[in-house]
């Protein structure tokens, strides 16, 4: 059995060394790796490592398509600290923004094209999520948690994750995720099952009435409130088996993040069997309709046909320890990082219903690009 050093710290701003290949802040925690003693390309191979024991714990990301390569690590050393990541803000790089991919009339074309399979009057696909890609150029390499600073400190809760993605293997090596991510996918602590699907958006405004009335317009679409039932539903079906009580309110509530409002439903249920770890959660739920569709796997096909790989966009990050406890967010409101240090791809998506609207949609994405183009000091 590998010893991993874990330890409790009572330091509020945690001390993030420049190659720590994880970091997940949350507003109730932060989590740091350092040093790597092994990596696993495969959930499984890394899930059934922290049930023998062999890794004391396990970090990283999961691919949005669960047959590619994931990126995860047993770490030398994983440190947990007390609330969010204080960061210490760098100065960055000049940033330019490049090519939107696919260009924004080819992303309403396709929007347009999924909508007209949904309201086929013997439609079997229910909902797609399709999204689309910013491609920045930094004039100077662009330090990972430099980015992630900046995520932090503009986040009101202060999320965030840094994930080094070598463990993937080729084409991998050196590249990072960055983000701040509002969604839950699992959250495991002792035997409670927590998670916080998502799904519905409206833009934020800086009036404060418009705001309010944004807001409550989305609480009562009927559009955004079917895209949100299709994603709980899928949560119910998955988490079922593994858990004896699971509570799930009928209806969703409204949260929010600097630039977005969205529909979500605290989820929260009795794990039936404690050998059951979050890292074995996440894959089993993974990935749900707020970033697949329904039925998953016509939604994937599409997905892949339209778009192509997604890689880490729309996966997961997290982390699980001996005990099986862990947390895995969805990896949304993020961008990779090549090697280089120099070219970022941000990504966005929204979920398409037959009720959907291919403007509203494209407008969706370019708010949802505005959590990262935002932390660069670019505009919308
Ligand atoms: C797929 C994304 O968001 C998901 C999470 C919240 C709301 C969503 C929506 O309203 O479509 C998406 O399901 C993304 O940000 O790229």
């Amino acid at each position: 059995m590998q010893s991993t050093a874990v330890a409790e710290s009572a330091e509020t701003s945690a001390d993030l060394p420049p190659g720590a290949p994880f970091i997940l802040s949350r507003p109730h925690g932060t989590v740091i790796a350092d040093g790597i003693r092994t990596g696993y390309d495969s959930a499984h191979d890394a899930a059934a490592a922290l049930r023998s024991g062999t890794a004391t714990s396990v970090v990283g990301a999961l691919a949005f398509d669960p047959s590619h390569p994931a990126a995860l690590i047993a770490p030398q050393t994983l440190r947990h600290h007390p609330g969010s990541w204080s960061p210490r803000l760098q100065a960055f790089p000049r940033v330019r923004a490049g090519a939107s991919i696919p260009a924004e009339d080819e992303h309403i074309s396709r929007v347009a094209a999924a909508i007209h399979v949904l309201r086929e009057p013997e439609a079997t696909l229910h909902k797609v999520v399709l999204a689309r890609s910013v491609v920045l150029h930094a004039d100077e390499p662009l330090h990972p948690h430099a980015l992630l600073a900046q995520l932090v400190a503009n986040d009101l809760g202060g999320n965030g994750f840094s994930v080094e993605l070598s463990a993937a293997g080729t084409g991998w090596s050196g590249r990072h995720l960055v983000g701040s991510s509002p969604e839950v996918l699992i959250r495991r602590h002792g035997d409670t099952v927590t998670c916080h699907p998502l799904a519905g958006s409206a833009p934020r405004h800086t009036d404060p009435e418009i705001d309010r009335l944004t807001a409550e317009n989305l609480a009562s679409s009927e559009k955004n409130l079917r895209e949100h039932t299709l994603v709980v539903e899928a949560l119910r079906a998955s988490l079922e088996p593994f858990c004896t009580e699971l509570d799930i309110p009928d209806r969703p509530t409204l949260t929010s993040t600097p630039q977005l409002w969205h529909l979500g439903t605290p989820v929260s249920g009795r794990l039936r069997d404690r050998s059951v770890t979050a890292l074995d959660l996440a894959v089993a739920v993974h990935p749900t309709p707020a970033v697949c569709g329904t039925p998953t796997d016509a939604a994937r096909a599409l997905i892949g046909e339209l778009e192509g790989d997604r890689g880490f966009y729309a996966g997961a990050v997290g982390w699980a320890d001996a005990d099986g406890d862990g947390e895995w967010m969805v990896t949304i409101r993020c961008a990779q990082i090549d090697a280089d240090r120099t070219t970022v791809t941000a990504y966005a998506g929204g979920g398409i219903v037959a009720a959907s609207e291919p403007d509203d949609e494209l407008a969706e994405t370019t708010t949802k690009l505005g959590t990262v183009l935002a932390a660069l000091g670019l505009p919308r």
